[in-house]
């Protein structure tokens, strides 16, 4: 498999098939949203365009990241919703990296978001589709994030059918940046399980698709067939 590894801005052309890669932690955060029973998440490419879709949509939910804000339910941090009671919701996510890639790539004919709790899922949807080249957007730090780098290596050594051992993969991450300042308290709206959380392998078993739904970015689990 031919694996590019590029940051948002260096996407120069629309990808056939994208892989965007979000560990801390929107697309940690995501998996969790599904794994409490949310039926989707509308990627959102603005602040004002979340708060629009929900003023459309009372019902849905509106996610942000950074500190709690008026007009929103819920800030962008896997801990705080690790018990929320999500059936059949929809979620609207707005972050500063994550819904920003995806929407990067929302042209390309297949797009999947994840992050280390959804790896070995999303490495078996691409084995499975067969796609020989695949763009991986590593969205944190103009591409230089070690955490979504890492993560979006070892994909793409899986799905590749290579052996990888996970454990250093997930060392890196855990001293990337984003780990630092999520441990120490710096980024708003966190809580201090969160890195430990964006750090585990293999959590869901699902993959993260998003698709064009009318005119809007929507992402939903795609469950791994049966073995
Ligand atoms: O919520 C996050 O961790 C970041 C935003 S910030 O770096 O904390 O300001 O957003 P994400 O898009 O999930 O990387
Ligand atoms: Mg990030």
């Amino acid at each position: 498999m031919d694996a590019r590894f590029l940051g948002i801005a260096e996407l120069t052309d629309t990808p056939s098939t994208a892989v965007v890669v979000d560990v801390m932690r929107a697309f940690t955060v995501a998996a969790w949203l599904f794994g409490r029973g949310a039926e989707k998440v509308v990627l959102a490419p603005s602040l004002d365009g979340a708060l629009a879709l929900k003023a459309r949509h009372p019902e849905w939910l509106a996610l942000k990241d950074g500190a709690p804000a008026a007009g929103f339910d819920a800030v962008n941090s896997p801990a705080l919703l690790r018990s929320a009671d999500l059936a059949g919701r929809t979620v609207v996510q707005k972050t500063t990296a994550g819904t920003v890639g995806a929407l990067a790539v929302a042209g390309a004919s297949t797009v999947l978001c994840a992050g280390f709790v959804v790896a070995e899922a999303t490495a078996r949807f691409l084995r499975d589709l067969g796609e020989q080249r695949v763009t991986f957007v590593v969205t944190g730090e103009e591409g230089r994030a070690e955490e979504d780098l890492a993560c979006a290596r070892y994909i793409a050594r899986r799905a590749a059918g290579e052996e990888a051992d996970p454990a250093g993969f997930l060392r890196r991450a855990g001293a990337s940046r984003a780990a630092a300042e999520l441990r120490e308290g710096v980024r708003e709206g966190s809580h201090p399980d969160d890195v430990a959380l964006c750090l585990e392998l293999d959590r869901f078993p699902f993959a993260m698709v998003a698709a064009r739904e009318d005119s809007l970015m929507v992402l939903r689990p795609h469950p791994a067939p049966a073995a």
